[in-house]
This record gives structure tokens, sequence and C-alpha cells, in this order.
């Protein structure tokens, strides 16, 4: 596997890649892999001639206040199993080489970035929006992979690569959980032992609303209520939003419908976590 570091070395790799034959996949993430982002490796490896991954804990998309300093750094356990998985190119640049002015333009999708985590995370969503543009530019990959976890993240790419006509398609890949249910994040790492038995909590009160939609309620009011009910069960949770949306636009809906999402984020301690799913 290849570990490239400056943005013009990768142009001119990508660029060569292109020129073959097959699909050329991109996984990007912010490192301290976990199985969920192995499985996104696994499927581009599935779909593509030659996947490409980068990590790169990006500044832009952190707030004042929240963890960018010690957010999880594991490079070398990463390229390790990166390599393992067969990813030909690791892009890992340094935030000089991706802001050498700092980030003089940007990339707002308003309205939708506004919504969930970025109504909690305000900028949130143009940093990420920002950093993947750029990515894309870099990289100009065929097909993008990213996980469902990030539902909202999702959302904003979607709207992103539409109305900036980006040649590439986005494919989303269902959330990887522990045995228990939790959904696995970089993030689980800061929880301590019953910290990460609380956590449990944002899975519950996902099944409950879900076995309620699959015993015939549709009303957001009274899915809503059945999954506070449950949040409220656990000690040392703090809900920030618990929301039943459009998956497109993330807007507020009166029934649960298919392609609806069914999305939580709370904080256990000082962690922010999140899941969701889809209405089927
Ligand atoms: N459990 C999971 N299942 C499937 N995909 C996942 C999972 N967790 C993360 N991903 C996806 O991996 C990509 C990189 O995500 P990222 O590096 O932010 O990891 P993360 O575990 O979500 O970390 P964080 O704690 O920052 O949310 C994103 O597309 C994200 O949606
Ligand atoms: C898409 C991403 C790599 C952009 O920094 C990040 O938001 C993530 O890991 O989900
Ligand atoms: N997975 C989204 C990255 C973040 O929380 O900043």
């Amino acid at each position: 596997m290849q570990i490239v570091k400056s943005v013009a070395e990768m142009q001119s790799i990508c660029r060569k890649l292109r020129m073959q034959d097959g699909l050329l996949g991109f996984v990007p993430t912010m490192g301290a892999l976990h199985k969920g982002h192995l499985s996104l490796v696994q499927r581009a490896g599935a779909e593509c001639q030659t996947v490409i991954a980068s990590i790169f804990v990006n500044p832009l998309q952190f707030g004042p206040g929240e963890d960018f300093a010690k957010y999880p750094r594991t490079f070398e356990q990463d390229c390790r199993q990166l390599e393992a998985e067969g990813v030909s190119v690791l892009f890992a640049p340094e935030a000089t080489e991706m802001y050498p002015t700092g980030a003089v333009t940007t990339i707002t999708v308003p309205g939708i970035g506004d919504r969930l985590d970025g109504a909690s995370r305000p900028g949130h969503f143009t940093g990420v929006a920002t950093v993947v543009a750029k990515l894309f530019h870099v990289v100009a990959p065929h097909r993008a992979y990213f996980g469902q976890k990030d539902a909202a993240q999702l959302a904003v790419l979607r709207q992103m690569i539409q109305d900036l006509n980006f040649d590439l398609e986005l494919v989303s890949c269902a959330i990887v959980r522990d045995a228990d249910g939790l959904a696995l994040s970089s993030r689980n790492k800061y929880l301590s032992i019953p910290e990460r038995e609380q956590a449990l909590v944002l899975h519950r009160s996902l099944t409950k609303i879900e076995q309620s939609i699959a015993s015939g309620e549709r009303r957001s009011s009274t899915l809503l209520q059945i999954g506070r009910n449950t949040l409220e069960t656990a000690k040392g949770i703090r809900v920030d939003y618990l929301a039943i949306v459009d998956a497109r636009s993330l807007l507020p809906v009166a029934s649960a419908e298919r392609d609806v999402l069914i999305a939580v984020a709370a904080y256990v301690g000082r962690t922010r976590l999140i899941d969701n799913f889809l209405v089927a």
C-alpha cells in the first residue's frame, strides 16, 4: 500500500489509476479504524478494481470546544488494517497540506446542512462538505463509500454531489454494530465501562420504535414518545435529538413511511454518539 501525503503526488497517482480499466473506489475516513470502516473498504473492494482510502482528521468540521485535539489517532494500526484489506493507496495529508492558505473557499449546503447534527454542531457540515469536495477533486473516484451511521452527513453529501455535478456515485453502507447493538464508532473509545452500558439505550430506543412500526404504528408523535420514554430510562444520558425526518431533506415528517430516517444523538457522559435506522 502506497502512503501519500502530498496533494500533487496523490493527484498524479490517481490520474494514472483512472487510465486503467475498472472502477476506482474511495473510502474517506478520519482514522481510528474499526470494523465499520473496514466494511466500507470491503464493499469498495468487492465492487471496484482499485480501492483508495484517506485518513484525515479534518479540523474544519470540529467546533470550538469539541474533541479535535483528543480525537483518537492510531495511524500505524490503521495502515496495517487497510493494507490487509487490499487498499492500494492511502492518502494521509497534514492539515497544512489540505489547507495551505486556511479554508478561504468553503462549501455550505444550506438547509440540510443546518439540520440534525448540523443544528447541534454549527459549521460542522460546512467543514465536512468542504473537505469531501477537496478529497473528491484530489482522488476523482468513480464511487465513494460512506456509512449510513452518519445519515445526516450522507444527506448533505448527496445534495452537494448533485448540486455541484460531481461525476461519481455515492454508495451508502449499512451500520456495523457490536453484538449487543452498539453502533461502532471511533468515539466509543472514550466510553468508560459503565458509560458503554448506558450507551446501549440509543439502539434500544430505536429498536422500540422499529418494533412499534412493525406493529402498525406510523404516527411520528407517538413513535417519538416511545423513543423518549426509553431514553429516559437510562442514567447519564443527555439527549441531543431524537427525530423522524425525510432521509433526503432531513425535514420532520408526520408519519414514518418508507425511506424515513429515525435518528438519535445523545451525550453519554461527555461523549456524543449517534445512531439511526431507515424505515423499510
Ligand atoms: N458503525 C459503522 N458502520 C458503518 N459505517 C461506519 C460506522 N462508523 C463509521 N462509519 C463510516 O465510516 C466513515 C468514516 O467515519 P469516521 O472516521 O468519522 O468514523 P466514526 O467511527 O463515525 O467516528 P466518529 O466517532 O468520529 O463518528 C464514514 O462514512 C462513517 O459513516
Ligand atoms: C467524511 C469524513 C471523512 C470527512 O472528514 C468524516 O466526516 C467522516 O469520517 O465521516
Ligand atoms: N463521522 C463524522 C465525523 C465527525 O463526527 O466529525
